[in-house]
């Protein structure tokens, strides 16, 4: 796990803000962008709400999805974002976003979206997953998630935050760099 990469997305970041916290299952972008939606007074979008029940279902029986079966749910969370922001309302939304065309795909919908990149090691994540109850994604298919990851590159906006800190520590850090000018 490396440090923080936490420089301010400056210049990226619009107004009103766009958010989407990234990173494979059991990172946390479903607690961390409801607790960063909280604080930043922004609508909270769930990208796993926007699955088609195709999708779901496919997850749940253990296979990944593919590219084109994301393309739609892409989209799907691409629209949400930017008819938030066209009604002039920030946003945080949640989608894994594992690979660099993922992100493109949503900058296409929304420009200034700015990712939260949240890092964690592949055994935490599965323990994670694991442990949590209620949810359609079975802890076998975090290492396929690993296995496709992009992290963010330079030239992206992004911040990265290391996952395994505590979820307040994580949400009022990066409440504060983006809040930064
Ligand atoms: N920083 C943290 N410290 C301790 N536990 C955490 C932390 N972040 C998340 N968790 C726990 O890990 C589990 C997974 O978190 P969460 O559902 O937010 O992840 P996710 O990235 O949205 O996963 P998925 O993509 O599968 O929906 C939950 O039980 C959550 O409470
Ligand atoms: O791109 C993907 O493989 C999926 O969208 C997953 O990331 C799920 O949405 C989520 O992580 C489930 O918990």
């Amino acid at each position: 796990m490396g440090e923080d990469t936490a420089q301010s997305p400056a210049g990226a970041f619009g107004s009103p803000p766009a958010i989407v916290v990234m990173g494979v299952a059991g990172c946390g972008k479903s607690i961390v962008g409801k607790g960063l939606a909280a604080t930043l007074g922004a609508t909270f979008i769930e990208g796993d709400r926007l699955h088609p029940p195709e999708n779901v279902a496919r997850m749940a029986s253990g296979e990944p999805l593919t590219d084109t079966l994301r393309a739609g749910w892409l989209d799907a969370i691409g629209q949400q974002v930017a008819a938030s922001v066209s009604s002039g309302l920030s946003v945080v939304a949640t989608c894994s976003a594992l690979k660099r065309g993922y992100r493109d795909r949503l900058r296409g919908f929304c420009r200034g979206i700015v990712f939260l990149y949240l890092e964690i090691d592949p055994a935490t994540a599965r323990r994670r997953v694991a442990n949590r109850r209620g949810h359609f994604m079975p802890a076998s298919l975090v290492d396929s998630q690993f296995a496709i990851l992009e992290a963010p590159e330079a030239d992206e906006a992004a911040l990265t935050l290391d996952a395994k800190r505590p979820v307040a520590d994580i949400v009022a850090e990066a409440a504060g760099l983006l809040r930064k000018p």
